[in-house]
């Protein structure tokens, strides 16, 4: 199995209401589609985001990334030499971790139907059904209070509160939303870096103080304040977790002999797709350190992706934080992983399934 063509499309769902995080708003998933071509008629998918406030990447670097650099690569490589070609899409320009993503997820769908398994299989096989949290957007608190109800109602017992907006509110916000759903519902906190180190000190100790429990909290300072988040780290008994400060294997062994953080949140649109997300799941299950999977504002093409991987890797991979397809009014995907709500499972199609993807707008070659 030969890949002869690489075709992009470009893919828009709305979602059901604003994403809202310290960092932005989104109302439209708007992400660049792969298709790869193969000289047997099979056809791999995988998806690219543009979440340029957090990987850097745009649209236009996105296609430009794939196009100028790594198709030329990759025409008439033979599917079969997986790591070779993982090898040379990694390669084929520095960063532009969105673009190598999604070309990686579609070798990988591939790779799956060339040996006619779902992919988790090829990865090692697991248990194919997870369970991942919902985001609640940050908002007024009785917004935000109204939508972490809404979604118990829905079944999500993990809530992934965004907050980072500022200090004082996002005090009483976790505290009213903890109040209405104690019991019923884990809370993480996502600050989307929106914190300094000394006021998500003050914050996590003013709540455990109060007695509300948090499972989590993601990513208090900016990206770059590793060791801002290694004084957060040390002074409060909530886990800490880092997203933003760490993308590839060895950014996460560098936190981790820092002991910069407590969980590291994997995703593939940081890692640059599958090969370096086992990668950091292996490693951190050397140091015995826990990972979450996250995804962008993704719908269910590359969230597929990053289940199979979650399934494989379960042993280390603890917490699931795959919301993307359920924050979108529909999903565009045929065939392939099925999102119900809370509950997520694999079925038993080669590679990500994925029969057919409804409203792809080709992008001129
Ligand atoms: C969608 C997911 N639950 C999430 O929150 N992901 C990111 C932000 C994604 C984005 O801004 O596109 C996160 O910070 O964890
Ligand atoms: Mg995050």
């Amino acid at each position: 199995m030969r890949i002869t063509d690489i075709r992009l499309s470009m893919l828009r769902v709305p979602l059901k209401t604003p994403f809202k995080t310290a960092l932005r708003t989104v109302e439209t998933v708007e992400d660049i589609v792969v298709a790869i071509h193969t000289d047997t008629g099979h056809v791999g998918y995988g998806e690219a985001p543009a979440t340029a406030v957090i990987t850097g990447d745009t649209h236009g670097s996105i296609v430009e990334a794939i196009r100028k650099f790594i198709q030329p690569r990759l025409i008439g490589a033979e599917i079969a030499d997986l790591n070779r070609i993982t090898q040379l899409i990694q390669t084929a320009l520095e960063k532009n971790f969105s673009a190598k993503a999604a070309v990686e997820i579609a070798v990988y769908d591939l790779f799956g139907q060339l040996y006619n398994a779902p992919l988790y299989k090829m990865l090692g096989g697991g248990d194919p059904v997870i369970t991942t949290d919902i985001t609640i957007s940050v908002d007024y608190i009785d917004k935000m209070v109204a939508d972490s109800l809404a979604a118990v109602e829905r079944g999500f017992e993990s809530l992934k509160i965004k907050v980072g907006k500022d200090i004082g509110v996002d005090i009483e916000r976790t505290k009213a939303i903890y109040a209405a759903v104690e019991g019923r519902a884990l809370l993480r906190l996502d600050a989307n870096q929106g914190w300094t180190a000394k006021q998500a000190v003050y914050a996590i100790q003013a709540l455990e103080d109060a007695g509300v429990h948090l499972e989590l909290v993601e990513q208090p300072v900016k990206a770059q304040d590793l060791e801002g988040l290694k004084y957060v780290t040390e002074r409060v008994h909530t886990p800490i977790m880092a997203d933003e400060s760490v993308f590839g294997p060895i950014e996460v062994i560098e936190l981790i002999k820092l002991r910069a953080a407590d969980i590291i949140n994997i995703k593939l649109m940081k890692t640059g797709g599958i090969s370096n997300a086992i990668r950091i799941a292996d490693i951190a299950a050397l140091y015995q350190v826990e990972c979450m999977i996250g995804c962008m504002i993704e719908t269910s093409i590359s969230v597929s992706a990053a289940v199979h991987v979650a399934v494989a890797k379960s042993g280390v991979i603890t917490k699931v934080d795959l919301d993307g397809p359920s924050l979108c009014q529909f999903n565009p995907v045929d065939g392939g992983v099925l999102f119900n709500e809370s509950e997520i499972t694999i079925t038993d199609s080669p590679g990500l399934g994925i029969r057919e993807i409804r409203g792809l707008q080709p992008l001129a070659a």
